[in-house]
């Protein structure tokens, strides 16, 4: 039997490739820059299935080089680096990684938080150039007890999110573009978006990157904001204005960022942002723990081989062409 034509952009796990070898016929691209437009589409005119990666724009342009293409999977929760109509348009689905990255996510988001409010990775750097003497001291943190965070985004994430702030002792608001119907389970009230931005003391941004959210939080966002809040970012960088941001850090309209995701990204250490002392950054690590980017690489397998086989993709974006 013939094997199946597959481009790969990153690096899969040993244990996802070893569920494709047998039954395809692969071409990877793992280099850290981005794979040439030429190199990918010659690779794309056979392929059957794709797996793609966010620094790379899956549209109509990219779909007309690839005429045999009956599937695409991602290692990731987001998409808003694919245009899901124009994936439609073709009758090719699309499966990215939900669910499986919830609790790391969750994880990481919450310790910038803590991170940030309690000055931790600069206690660090503190004791490494040697600052700590006997009576020094570095400024205070905050307390996280009794304070109120404000999720923008409450989704899968979102709600892992509100178990690991109520363990803290913190109310939790959130706004999306709905109230849902958990709220009395999760114990998180819905607020308005004003709302939210006047009242909390940590904003926590969750929402999937759209027309509706980029550039959400600008110049007048901020500005409504306390002068002590702590503003988190664990969802895309594009959901705020850079520039906005930085003006608001350095005129103390709030106190804090702490950032897993930017514009640019990768940031360079030469960026403005950088040279705050008010901001901690972190390279989009926000689901990156060993056991599960190995689950998403896993689920990114199984997706492109049902889809390979035209079989129903087991996490499916645009269900409407799913097998
Ligand atoms: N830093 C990292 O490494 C990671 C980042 N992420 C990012 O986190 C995002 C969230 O993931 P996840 O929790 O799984 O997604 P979910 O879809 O479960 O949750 C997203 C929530 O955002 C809300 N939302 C959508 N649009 C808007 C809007 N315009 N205004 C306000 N709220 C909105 C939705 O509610 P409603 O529809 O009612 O508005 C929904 O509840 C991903 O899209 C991804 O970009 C995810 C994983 C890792
Ligand atoms: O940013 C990561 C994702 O899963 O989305």
């Amino acid at each position: 039997m013939s094997k199946f034509n597959v481009v790969v952009i990153g690096k899969l796990f040993p244990s996802a490739l070893e569920k494709l070898e047998g039954t395809c016929e692969i071409k990877v691209w793992d280099k850290a820059e981005r794979i040439p437009d030429p190199l990918l589409y010659d690779w794309l005119q056979d392929a059957e299935g794709l797996i793609s990666r966010g620094d790379i724009q899956v549209n109509e342009e990219l779909l007309a080089h690839a005429p045999r293409l009956r599937v695409i999977a991602q290692s990731s929760v987001g998409y808003d680096n694919i245009n899901i109509e124009d994936c439609t348009k073709r009758s090719i689905p699309f499966g990215n990684t939900p669910e499986v990255l919830v609790e790391a996510t969750a994880d990481l988001t919450f310790g910038l938080l803590l991170s940030s409010a309690r000055r931790i990775h600069e206690g660090w750097d503190f004791v490494q150039q040697g600052k700590w003497a006997v009576g020094s001291n570095l400024p205070f943190g905050v307390d996280l007890y009794g304070k109120t965070v404000g999720i923008f985004g409450m989704g899968s994430i979102g709600k892992a999110v509100v178990r690991r702030a109520q363990a803290s002792g913190m109310k939790v608001i959130y706004h999306n573009r709905k109230q849902r119907h958990d709220d009395a389970e999760t114990g998180a009230s819905y607020v308005g978006f004003e709302h939210l931005l006047t009242q909390s003391d940590f904003i926590v941004v969750l929402a999937p990157l759209s027309d509706e959210t980029r550039n959400r939080f600008g110049k007048a966002e901020f500005k409504k904001m306390k002068p002590t809040a702590y503003f988190v970012n664990a969802a895309r960088g594009a959901i705020v204005d850079t520039e906005a941001l930085y003006h608001a850090l350095v005129n103390q309209e709030i106190a804090y960022a702490a950032l897993d995701v930017t514009v640019p990204e990768p940031i360079t250490p030469d960026h403005q942002l950088i040279k705050l002392t008010n901001v901690l950054i972190t390279p989009h690590i926000g689901s990156a723990t060993v056991e599960t980017r190995r689950k998403m690489s896993e689920l990114t397998a199984e997706n492109l081989l049902a889809g390979l086989k035209k079989q129903s993709l087991p996490k499916c974006v645009n269900e409407e062409v799913n097998y």
